[in-house]
């Protein structure tokens, strides 16, 4: 059969009909795969990837799109607003009376709003899509042409009703199609009840001849099929084994899969599986319904089928073949280094940082960036930006700032510090610094480090980061013509572990400790519990916080001169602070990741210890421990355990990309657009599709906001908003609302009094910067004047921001979900469980101890 492969894809090249489709084949680079159809019929563990998963080795590029990317060129930075501009609220919004009425309408407001939503609603509108969502195909899934462009779910369905009912009521057409109902004497219409074969039948056995069928070219035995003009009878046994094998080949993966090579898409594949099943029912000859009956529904039916389905398909869905094909063409991610062409076009010096932390990586590359005559220095944070921004003008070197919230030009400055979202790939640089290069494997922002990798038009780059990302680094470098330098680091003092841990207990806190906890509630329990039974004082560190707080925090901790000298932190630690860590104690090892409790990873675990002793610090020496002994064995390991080669970096489509997608489905709602551009994309096989479901949710909020074009749709989904947090998802929603009636977009949100006196306003006041956050950040991404009141906004984001450090200071309650929900109960992860919390265990002790006493003094009475 292999070599019937060979032999069949040689016939079409060589027969004069078929050249059309032999050069449409070759012209496809899934052809490869088809190729593998050899393999894929001889062997049993197939080939044949799937087609879904980022990185794919399925994936192939297509002939010609290289091209169209290229001219996207630097196309991918949008011109973002530049001016700020100074303008006024309307009728002193601030005040405090209009404040507090304000307050109780917006929260009326988003009362509806949350009622009125579903946040995990991208699945939302599935019930809808069946009237009106379109297939992959780009075709419209009206009622009608649903039943022929069914989801695998739904092709399931089919196959079970099929089974239980015969073909009849599921799709009316099918009858048509010519796969009848049994009569009443148990026999077809268009089947024979006889073992023998009509006559016409007889004739063709003659030419087909018995087993042989089976090494027939399917080319030829697709064209004798079709010229058949009385099919074959078959037994209702038989009629019933032959719908088994279609049923089997409908839910084989792997005709599916080869059907992807000649573009016959996932959606579409039950519709032709169906089509083709309702040809065979009309044209099957006796000897071909033999053998198909012989081979029963299994792989070997399947291999045999296939290459008569593909002729069949080639001829029957042109169209459809050519519509899914542009579709995966406008979805191509492959050979990202060409879509930067002035990139390409420079010779460029890359020179990687590579160590652990506190080893000077990013000291030494930011000398090189102020000796330059003009550099860029991209951060990971906010937060960073604007401590390089402070630090190199400290010096005397003019830096400006860019941000995706803030705009600070400092004049004759340049060079700039910006988040690493930001920074243009259309300038021209000497130096450019990019730090924590390895952040490029990050599931959801990866794709910004890789743009400024491959897109950054500077002479000299210099990465920063630790060595996971150190050989695909290597290996895109080779891709794109730089010159790639490699300056090892180790860290200036070597971090040494503590075996004696707390041992349990937060009394052991010392002078120095930053405390690490993965979540809100979990730091301000221990806050709580230290402030209670020590004379220490806390910061808090989190990453809900605006990086103002987050400063405002870390200097209290850093200064000498006064009572918090213990920090309480999550992970946001781990990256761009300068603090005074004498010893960094993890509270837990074990974090929720959105879905599950896992295991904190090694690399992260090293990350946040590694912020223990600074050079040049108060505390040189670095130590590092956990409050349990039982968690002691899993931060030595993770310490111990060498950095872990990242295979994959991520990869996001820019708006002209999505933008072209969406030309080949029109008339799709934004969300399904992107859900589609994931399913369809291809990728190379150093590269992953950044997880967008964040973006998804955003986008399906605004499916009911009316009169936002595309792009508009694009970049208000990547406004900074906690997709969790239904007040700021309320705002959001509220302000693309006036921007798509193009009136001013106003802030509409009360201000505080004062600081937080429980958990729920300190949450309030996290919301409210969040807000004003996006607020900013939309200003700097859309059209200006739609945003006048930025001045206002930042004014009053800088007094929430000092609010939200005064309400630290005092915090000692019991911290609450920001939903409003029960915690979660803890959950168990194989491997590694969770540290109950030592203050619960306090609680449940105490309350123990008192039923106890309670009992007793019941039994003494
Ligand atoms: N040659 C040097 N002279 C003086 N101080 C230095 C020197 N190298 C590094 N430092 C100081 O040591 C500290 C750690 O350096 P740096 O931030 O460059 O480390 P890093 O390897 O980039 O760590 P991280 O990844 O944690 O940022 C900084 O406070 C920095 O100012």
């Amino acid at each position: 059969m292999g070599k019937g492969l060979a032999t069949f894809l040689f016939r079409i090249y060589t027969s004069k009909n078929n050249v059309s489709r032999v050069k449409f084949m070759l012209s496809n680079r899934y052809f490869h795969s088809l190729r593998q159809y050899e393999n894929w019929v001889s062997d049993k563990d197939p080939f044949v990837p799937s087609f879904d998963m980022p990185g794919r080795e399925f994936s192939t590029s297509l002939v010609g799109l290289g091209g169209k990317f290229r001219n996207f060129g630097d196309a991918n930075v949008r011109p973002f607003s530049s001016v700020v501009e100074n303008g006024d609220d309307d009728g002193g919004e601030d005040s405090v009376m209009r404040g507090s009425r304000r307050k109780r309408s917006e929260e009326k407001n988003i009362v509806d709003f949350v009622k009125s939503i579903d946040f995990d609603g991208v699945t939302e509108n599935k019930g809808e899509e069946g009237v009106d969502g379109f297939n992959e195909n780009g075709m419209y899934g009206s009622r009608d042409v649903e039943s022929e462009h069914e989801s695998d779910k739904e092709n399931k369905d089919i196959v079970n009703l099929t089974r239980i009912n015969g073909f009849d009521g599921v799709h009316e057409n099918l009858v048509d199609d010519g796969i009848d109902d049994f009569k009443e004497n148990g026999m077809c219409d268009s089947t024979v009840v006889e073992s023998k074969y009509e006559s016409d039948d007889v004739s063709n056995d003659k030419t087909v001849g018995g087993k042989q069928v089976a090494f027939r070219d399917p080319v030829e035995l697709y064209q004798e099929l079709r010229n058949i003009e009385k099919h074959a009878k078959l037994k209702r046994a038989d009629w019933e084994i032959v719908q088994e094998v279609f049923n089997y080949f409908s839910k084989s993966g792997l005709a599916a899969n080869q059907s992807l090579a000649i573009y016959i898409g996932r959606s579409f594949f039950p519709t032709a599986v169906h089509k083709f099943r309702s040809f065979f029912s009309k044209k099957c000859s006796a000897v071909v319904a033999e053998h198909v009956i012989s081979l029963g529904p299994s792989d070997a039916a399947v291999k045999f089928l296939f290459p008569i389905f593909v002729e069949f398909c080639i001829e029957e869905f042109p169209n459809e073949i050519k519509q899914f094909r542009s579709m995966i063409q406008s979805a191509d991610l492959t050979e990202p280094h060409t879509w930067f062409p002035f990139a390409r076009a420079m010779k460029r010096k890359i020179v990687y940082h590579c160590g652990p932390t506190n080893s000077g990586k990013t000291y030494n590359a930011l000398q090189r960036f102020m000796e330059a005559k003009k550099g860029v220095y991209c951060s990971p944070l906010r937060l960073l930006a604007m401590e390089v921004f402070d630090k190199v003008n400290a010096q005397g070197v003019y830096c400006s700032l860019h941000t995706g919230q803030e705009k600070k030009f400092v004049p004759f400055s340049n060079h700039v510090a910006c988040t690493v979202e930001m920074v243009s790939t259309e300038e021209l640089y000497d130096i450019a610094v990019i730090d924590e290069i390895q952040m490029m494997s990050d599931p959801y922002r990866g794709y910004a480090w890789t743009r400024a990798l491959l897109g950054l038009k500077a002479d000299e780059i210099h990465l920063c980061g630790d060595p996971t990302v150190l050989n695909i680094v290597r290996k895109i470098c080779s891709e794109t013509g730089d010159e790639l330098h490699e300056h090892h680091y180790g860290r200036f003092k070597p971090l040494a572990v503590e075996a004696k841990t707390l041992l349990g207990d937060l009394r052991n806190v010392r002078s120095g400790d930053c405390v690490v906890a993965f979540s809100r509630r979990e730091i301000f329990e221990v806050k709580m519990a230290i402030e209670k039974h020590t004379s220490h004082r806390c910061c808090v560190i989190y990453g809900a916080l605006p990086p103002e707080t987050r400063r405002q925090q870390a200097n209290l901790f850093n200064d000498q001169d006064n009572e918090f000298d213990v920090l309480v932190a999550s992970d946001a630690v781990g990256m761009g602070l300068n603090l005074n860590i004498r010893r960094v104690v993890f509270y837990s090892l074990s974090k929720y990741n959105g879905d599950k409790i896992v295991a904190v990873p090694a690399s992260q675990v090293k990350q946040i210890a590694g912020r223990a002793g600074r050079r040049g610090s108060r505390y040189p020496d670095g130590l590092t421990t956990t409050l349990h002994l039982d968690d002691l064995d899993y931060l030595i390991d993770c310490l111990k355990q060498p950095f872990e080669e990242v295979k994959k970096v991520g990869l996001f489509p820019f708006f002209e990309q999505v933008e072209l997608f969406a030309g080949q489905s029109p008339n799709v709602t934004f969300c399904k657009l992107l859900e589609k551009f994931g399913e369809n994309c291809r990728l190379d096989g150093s590269y992953f599709l950044c997880r967008h479901d964040h973006i998804k949710k955003v986008a399906n909020m605004l499916e009911k906001v009316q009169g936002l074009s595309l792009e508009d749709r694009f970049n208000f989904c990547f406004a900074p908003v906690n997709v969790r947090d239904p007040k700021a998802m309320y705002h959001l929603l509220r302000f693309a609302s006036s921007y798509s009636k193009n009136v001013p977009v106003s802030i509409a949100m009360g201000m505080p009094k004062g600081s937080a006196k429980n958990d729920a306003e300190l949450l309030d006041l996290e919301t409210k910067h969040q807000v004003l956050s996006m607020y900013l950040w939309l200003s700097n991404h859309f059209k200006e004047e739609t945003f006048p009141y930025v001045k206002k906004a930042e004014e009053m984001a800088v007094d929430v921001a000092d609010l939200l450090g005064k309400s630290l200071v005092n915090a000692c309650w019991k911290p609450e979900s920001r939903q409003g929900k029960k915690p979660k109960p803890q959950e168990k992860e194989e491997g590694y469980q969770r540290r109950r919390s030592i203050i619960k265990l306090h609680e449940k002790k105490r309350q123990d101890k008192s039923a106890l006493a309670d009992n007793s003094s019941k039994v003494a009475a």
